[in-house]
């Protein structure tokens, strides 16, 4: 499913971002309400903290803070990445995550590589900007 307020354009002048889970450009239909999710993390206060299960609890978040917007994964037009520790196994995972969550109608995205987020434990962070869909064009 795809939202009807968000156009994805991925141009033959721009590389395929498809194999990384996400869009070149999105373009966001006026008159739209839109959500600003804040940077969400993975942390397990009592439990594993690997960078995959950060990962697999920062898009939970992320999901939740977006339903909770009335909004979703689907509607969602752009996200920041921040990663700590970047090689190519991590952004692998990053990769498939995002695929496997945002699917063919992919959010615009910025993936940054940090030296440290807010907490020494905190290796994995996304913020969200999504749409709310609009109920009179029947979705
Ligand atoms: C390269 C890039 N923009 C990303 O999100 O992986």
């Amino acid at each position: 499913a795809s939202s009807d307020q968000k156009t994805i354009i991925n141009p033959d002048t721009l590389s395929d971002s498809s194999s990384s889970g996400y869009s070149q450009i999105v373009v966001v239909a006026p008159d739209t309400r839109m959500v600003y999710v804040a940077g969400q993390v993975g942390i397990d206060k009592d439990g594993s903290n690997t960078f995959e299960d950060q990962v697999d609890r920062t898009f939970e978040n992320v999901i939740k803070a977006l339903e909770a917007a009335g909004s979703s994964v689907e509607d969602t037009v752009k996200i920041t990445v921040l990663v700590k520790g970047i090689n190519q196994d991590r952004l692998d995972y990053v990769n498939k995550k995002r695929r496997e969550i945002f699917g063919a109608s992919p959010p615009a995205s910025t993936l940054i590589p940090v030296p440290a987020l807010a907490t020494e434990i905190i290796e994995f962070e996304i913020d969200a900007v999504a749409v709310v869909p609009d109920k009179s064009s029947g979705d």
